[in-house]
């Protein structure tokens, strides 16, 4: 398998920690990580742990030992200092998801990881910016992307992302659903399942509408688009109220939940997995995933942060890499 690469994401955050400290593990993938060479040393001994940097030439081995890491050095603009975000740093982080997006679509990775990013400096800078899915979305240009997180047992993809609340009734329109219900039923299959995949569909309203007494959106929108997918041989189940679908018997026949708002859905798999989860971003022309937390500039530096979500994050995305068909 070609190797993974690895955003270390916004400089000032716990991006560059994550690599340092999983560069102190053995590693069974291999992984190359994209940052500033410098900034990943300095880290590492902020945090009192040795790093022996070699650089990345494509075609050859790559580090996998303890203490080593195979890095493509991209320079920062401006010095760092941990927790302390600056904006000058904008264009270095999204330097960062070009290149490595770059070699993902010309088959120089197998797929791509990214450390988490902080969305408000990026628009700091003055970039227009909503998160990695939909940056990546629009410089891959995809036609339409899921995001969907995995953890605690159980898949919630999101039918809207990164938009303010008073937005969402609107952006969830006939064909946006069909959209992102091809793309999860399509993805689900190429990457995660054997079988067709069981989807379970949550209203928007409370009482998933309650017969339109609580909102129209499920009679108008959601059971059109979901009566039309099952003709074309979808498994869906719903629109069902959210507030009582996530139920282990539920969960346990289904592959995955759409849940209609990034709200809706995500704080009840962070809930159950924080730190052991993954965001996976589905209908993009390679394999993409992230940890399941952000920037978290208060441990930046510290050390005491949890790789787990970080290490789920790269086992899903080469186990991707390998089942995808
Ligand atoms: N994949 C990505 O790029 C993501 C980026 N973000 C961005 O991160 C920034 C900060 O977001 P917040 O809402 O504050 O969430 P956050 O996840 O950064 O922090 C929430 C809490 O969890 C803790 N935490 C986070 N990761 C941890 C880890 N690995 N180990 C131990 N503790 C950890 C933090 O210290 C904080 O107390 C925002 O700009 C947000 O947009 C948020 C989620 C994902
Ligand atoms: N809540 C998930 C999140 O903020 C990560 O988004 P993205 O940067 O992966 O698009």
């Amino acid at each position: 398998m070609h190797p993974l690469v690895l955003t270390s994401g916004e400089p000032a955050g716990i991006g560059p920690d994550l690599c340092v400290k999983l560069a102190q593990e053995s590693r069974s993938q291999p992984i190359v990580v994209l940052g500033d060479r410098t900034l990943l040393k300095a880290r590492a001994q902020q945090l009192g742990v040795p790093l022996a940097l070699e650089d990345y030439v494509p075609g050859k081995p790559v580090a996998t030992a303890p203490g080593r890491l195979s890095v493509l050095h991209l320079p920062l603009a401006a010095p760092v200092v941990p927790g302390q975000l600056d904006a000058a740093n904008a264009p270095y982080v999204l330097a960062l998801m070009d290149r490595a997006l770059a070699g993902c679509l010309a088959g120089e990775f197998a797929g791509l990881v990214t450390a988490p990013v902080h969305k408000g400096v990026i628009n700091d800078a003055g970039i227009r910016f909503q998160g990695h899915t939909e940056y990546l979305q629009e410089k891959s240009r995809a036609p339409h992307v899921v995001m969907m997180l995995a953890g605690g047992g159980m898949r919630v993809a999101l039918a809207t992302t990164h938009h303010p609340l008073r937005a969402v009734p609107d952006l969830i329109t006939r064909d946006s659903l069909t959209a992102t219900l091809r793309i999860l039923a399509h993805d689900l299959k190429r990457y995660f399942t054997d079988g067709p995949p069981r989807i379970l569909v949550a209203g928007l309203n409370p009482h998933a509408g309650e017969s339109g007494h609580l909102g129209r959106e499920e009679m108008e929108v959601i059971i059109p688009v979901l009566e039309a997918l099952r003709t074309e041989g979808l498994h869906l189940t719903g629109p069902l109220p959210a507030d009582t679908l996530f139920r282990r018997p539920l969960l346990a026949s289904h592959d995955c939940v759409l849940a209609m708002y990034h709200d809706q859905g995500l704080p009840v798999l962070k809930y159950a997995s924080f730190g052991a989860g993954v965001n996976v971003t589905l209908g993009l022309p390679c394999v993409r995933t992230s940890v399941d937390h952000g920037t978290a500039l208060d441990l930046a530096g510290t050390g005491a942060i949890d790789v787990g979500s970080l290490r789920v994050a790269i086992d899903t995305a080469a186990a991707m890499a390998l089942h995808a068909r």
